[in-house]
């Protein structure tokens, strides 16, 4: 990755990862698809509105045109919320030239088909297009603030993995290459539905113990999901398993924990939404994941609760019940 990097997705988190390659060097377009937000973060390069200190180098340039952000890059970096990421790519693939390599680092299943994301790149702007991912345990405004941070991309292609991490690699922001595109997917989409549940169990008051419970059974689930799917195990045991399932878990800048503490405290969905006023990719991914785990009968049984949470059938208290009464089983 030597020229333009196109970030794609102007919110929390593409505008973190845009500051982050502008001053590791890197020339950025920042496109959003608001007009207004893009104009204004044109007009406010200190990012005093979202987040004082952190000014965008003269090398990051937000631009409203999808067109233009594309035709001034060498490589493409998809930053929207997964509800998004299909529509983007069909705007994307009659602008695409062959040679852009196309990378993401959004969250979550496809909400139309379900499919994992590099499933629907594949299809819609594959075959042979150069893919990777790019997840872990990373807050937005810590890696805006360029506090140390360590993630992983996942790549098709060997030489895109390395040329990708490079452009992010610095002191402050520590990228790990793999192989392994499904497992980096299933963990970052994975460990938005049990931040919720482990929202819903403190909400709820339940202290320590159940939360540490409930972030070791879920890796259960996660670990069982990623070898069903024939993920390297090893991803699970990762920055982008384990690494992001305890930092979301546990730290209430995560906006998927934070639905499920106002669930637990009694608040409804609506409410909780629009408190966080942000992406909740949970509310969405606990759908998919659940309906995965049908497809292919395999047993998820916090995913599910946070299923019929989400989807209004039980309450969080209910939810919580459900697990405890479960019969007695091996722990492996
Ligand atoms: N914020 C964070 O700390 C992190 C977020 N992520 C992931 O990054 C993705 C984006 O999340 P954030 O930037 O945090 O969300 P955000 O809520 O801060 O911003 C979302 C942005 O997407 C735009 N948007 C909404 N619908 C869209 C659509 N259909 N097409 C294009 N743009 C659309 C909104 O205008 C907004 O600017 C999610 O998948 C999230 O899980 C991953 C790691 C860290
Ligand atoms: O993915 C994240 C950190 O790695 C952000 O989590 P939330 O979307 O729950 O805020």
């Amino acid at each position: 990755m030597s020229g333009t990097i196109a970030v794609l997705g102007a919110g929390s988190w593409g505008t973190a990862l845009a500051l982050a390659l502008a001053r590791n060097g890197r020339d950025v377009r920042l496109w959003g698809h608001s007009p207004e937000h893009t104009a204004q973060l044109a007009a406010d390069r200190e990012n005093r509105k979202h987040l004082p200190g952190t000014r965008f180098p003269n090398t990051l340039i937000p631009e409203a045109d999808l067109h233009q952000a594309v035709a001034a890059a060498a490589d493409i970096l998809i930053v929207v919320p997964s509800h998004g990421f299909r529509d983007l790519l069909e705007r994307l693939a009659p602008i695409l030239k062959p040679s852009q390599r196309l990378a993401w680092a959004t969250k979550g299943l496809d909400a139309r088909s379900g499919q994992l994301l590099h499933e629907v790149a594949d299809e819609l702007v594959g075959p042979n297009r150069p893919l990777a991912v790019l997840s872990g345990p990373s807050f937005a405004k810590e890696v805006a603030q360029g506090l140390p941070t360590a993630v992983t991309i996942a790549a098709t292609d060997d030489s895109f993995g390395k040329d990708f991490a490079r452009a992010f690699h610095s002191e402050s922001f520590r990228v790990y290459t793999s192989r392994d595109i499904t497992g980096v997917e299933l963990g970052g989409a994975v460990k938005n539905v049990l931040a919720v549940a482990a929202g819903v169990s403190d909400g709820l008051g339940f202290g320590a113990n159940a939360r540490a419970g409930l972030i070791t059974r879920g890796l259960a689930e996660m670990m069982r999901l990623s070898q069903a799917l024939k993920a390297d195990p090893q991803t699970i045991m990762g920055l982008s398993g384990v690494g992001d399932l305890i930092l979301t878990c546990t730290d209430d800048q995560s906006r998927n924990r934070r639905f499920g503490l106002a669930l637990g405290q009694g608040n409804s969905i609506d409410e909780a939404v629009a408190n966080i006023g942000q992406t909740v990719e949970a509310v969405r991914t606990a759908r998919e994941v659940y309906k995965l785990a049908q497809r292919i009968s395999l047993d998820m049984p916090i995913c599910e609760q946070v299923y019929y949470l989400v989807t209004g059938e039980v309450d969080a208290e209910t939810a919580v019940r459900n697990l405890m009464a479960r019969a007695q089983k091996a722990e492996f």
